[in-house]
């Protein structure tokens, strides 16, 4: 499912509801020399609006030129207005080196703002304006410019942009307390209710601590047999369009087989979307669509009282919602009874054999909750584990496409380890290239792109005070793409991982990688979600080879809450030759 949103509605979700501060400019020892535009000044950058007049698919030519003509004249100093803050900046750096708490640095520093002290680089203007491309790549422009923290003001909305590996682990781990989801919690609210991303505080705390014993070592080996199975199915759609010749759109695939694998894994449902495209599953990308959509929409359509009640598109959204919502209190119904019925000897791994799902484990271990909170916890895992993998396989393929070299290397991996039969979860520590690429893939298309936080008290983000109720993105875009982070931030190099070191992961990389994310509210699914996508890639290309369809248009990016690809990730699929799958060989 290729979702298409322009830039500008994509900013324009992302930065409602704060008000708007001015403030100076003071170069941290985090940003680049060479982009340096210098000290004491106040930054403003006023993007022409001329180019949002210009047709949608502009050559990639043109969109680098205009990059590169924003990015000099604000290096040049166009938009910057001198001021002098140097007494107050050697207070702040010594009063941080003697490590006082960030909340007392902030509370003692602030006296700074009236007198226009404060000294957050400060980038203002309509991103959107920089180009029709998915809104974390003018952020990454802007990075490389203003260095690893700075504001965007739109209008009366102000946002901090943070793409430094220390600030990010601050947020992230170091004094997490001190952030909510913000305006990620108030969208997300019609469809995950209190589940477990949205929620923030007591409840949060007393759902993870709840859920995360559900995906224990156990559970994630049984389910490698659902991938495998899921994946198999996959390829008998693949065998068909390699038989007749046709091309693939292969974007949406990874979403069907992703679909069918959560709801299995969740709730022991299967929506049998690789076959079937109506009813339930409809309804499922009808919410899924419209959280996206709420997430990208400059105007809150969807409050306005009468407006909702009558408009097309929010009565479908409210119809599938209801159908999706009655379904899942079904199956939670259902499950109730059979686990009243059963003899259930709750332990650590417990796993019921016919229904190994997160469902059913909760609701033997006695999950005292109520069926509405564990329904938003179900819808926030479908939705959280949904998109996600889809997305990385739909970004690895793509980046297979353009690297033969890496696909024999894969090939040749998996023909060894895996030969003609399913993977097991003894084959996940052996598929280590196969690994790598994944891990890759996700460096270079970070599923979502951006972390939402908002402060519930004063801090100090590095040098810098912020005050509560800032809303903060944390790119993790530009954290994976900065070229003080990586050698050669660009290249598509599995080979970067070293075979026989540890899986890269938050911590072994300083936040400098953060795939995940990282602190208390890291994902939960890591690990199902990397033998997920390592299972399906696995096993795609032992069976098949795989290259862009001839004609197919570009690949595109564009942004909800994962990357999508603007068109379809069209691909012509041929068989290997002797390379088969015997179905249930493990
Ligand atoms: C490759 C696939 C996946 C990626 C890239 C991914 C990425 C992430 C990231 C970056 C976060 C942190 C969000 C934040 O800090 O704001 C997160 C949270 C979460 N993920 Fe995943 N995820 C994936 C798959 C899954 C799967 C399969 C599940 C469920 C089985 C899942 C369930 C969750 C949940 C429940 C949270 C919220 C955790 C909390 O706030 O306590 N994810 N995910």
């Amino acid at each position: 499912m290729a979702i298409s949103m322009t830039t500008s509605t994509a900013i324009g979700f992302f930065f409602p509801r704060t008000s708007q501060k001015n403030l100076d400019y003071f170069s941290s020892d985090h940003f680049f020399a060479s982009c340096r535009v210098g000290r004491r000044r106040i930054l403003e950058i006023q993007c022409s609006s001329s180019s949002n007049n210009k047709p949608r698919d502009i050559s990639k030519l043109d969109e680098e030129k205009r990059r590169a003509e924003l990015a000099s004249r604000i290096a040049s100093g166009e938009y910057t207005v001198q001021r002098n803050n140097g007494l107050i900046s050697v207070l702040r750096n010594s009063l941080f080196k003697l490590g006082l708490p960030g909340k007392f640095l902030a509370r003692v520093l602030s006296f700074s703002e009236e007198e226009g002290f404060l000294d957050i680089p400060q980038a203002k203007g309509n991103i959107g304006a920089i180009g029709k491309q998915a809104f974390f790549i003018p952020l990454y422009d802007l990075f490389l410019v203003y260095g690893g923290i700075f504001r965007l003001n739109f209008g009366p909305k102000s946002f901090l942009i943070v793409s430094d590996p220390g600030i990010a682990k601050h947020i992230l781990k170091g004094n997490s307390k001190a952030y909510s989801k913000g305006i990620l919690a108030e969208i997300l609210e019609f469809v995950m209710g209190t589940g477990l991303i949205p929620a923030d505080g007591e409840i949060w705390r007393k759902r993870r601590r709840v859920v995360v014993p559900a995906l224990h070592q156990k559970y994630v080996s049984t389910m490698i047999g659902l991938f495998g199975e899921a994946s198999y199915r996959l390829c008998e759609k693949l065998n068909d369009a390699a038989l007749e010749g046709r091309s693939v759109e292969m974007e949406s695939l990874f979403s069907r087989l992703t679909l069918d694998i959560i709801g299995k894994a969740l709730f022991n449902y299967d929506f049998d979307s690789l076959s079937n495209d109506t009813g339930i599953v409809e309804a499922v990308y009808t919410v899924l669509r419209e959280s996206e959509l709420r997430s990208t929409s400059p105007i809150p359509t969807w409050e306005i009282p009468i407006w909702k009640d009558i408009s097309p598109r929010q009565r479908k959204v409210n119809a599938s919602l209801e159908l999706v919502n009655n379904t899942l209190d079904g199956l939670i119904d259902m499950c109730k009874r059979i686990v009243e019925e059963e003899d259930v000897n709750f332990g650590e791994e417990y796993m019921n054999e016919k229904d190994p799902s997160i469902l059913h484990f909760l609701l033997a271990s006695g999950d005292d909750v109520t069926s509405k909170q564990l329904r938003d916890d179900l819808m926030t895992m479908l939705i959280a584990g949904h998109e996600t993998s889809a997305a990385v396989l739909t970004w690895t393929f793509y980046l297979l496409s353009k690297e033969p070299s890496v696909v024999s290397k894969l090939q040749d991996e998996v023909d060894v380890v895996l030969g003609d039969r399913f993977p097991v979860i003894d084959d996940m520590k052996k598929l280590k290239y196969t690994t790598r690429v994944i891990n890759e893939s996700l460096r270079l298309y970070p599923q979502p792109p951006v972390l939402i936080r908002r402060s519930l008290e004063d801090d100090m983000l590095g040098m810098f005070p912020i005050k509560k109720g800032e809303d903060i993105f944390i790119s993790i875009w530009n954290l994976h793409h900065c070229p003080n982070n990586w050698v050669d931030p660009e290249i598509f190099k599995p080979e970067r991982w070293p075979l026989d070191g540890p899986d890269p992961n938050e911590s072994n990389q300083d936040f400098s990688y953060l795939p995940f994310g990282g602190g208390p509210r890291k994902c939960l699914g890591d690990m199902f979600a990397t033998f997920e996508t390592v299972t399906a890639l696995a096993m795609l290309v032992r069976k098949f080879n795989f290259e862009m369809a001839p004609g197919a248009p570009s690949v595109e990016m564009t942004t909800g809450a994962t990357i999508h690809t603007t068109q379809g990730l069209n691909m012509r699929v041929s068989q290997r030759k002797g390379a088969t799958i015997h179905p249930c060989k493990s």
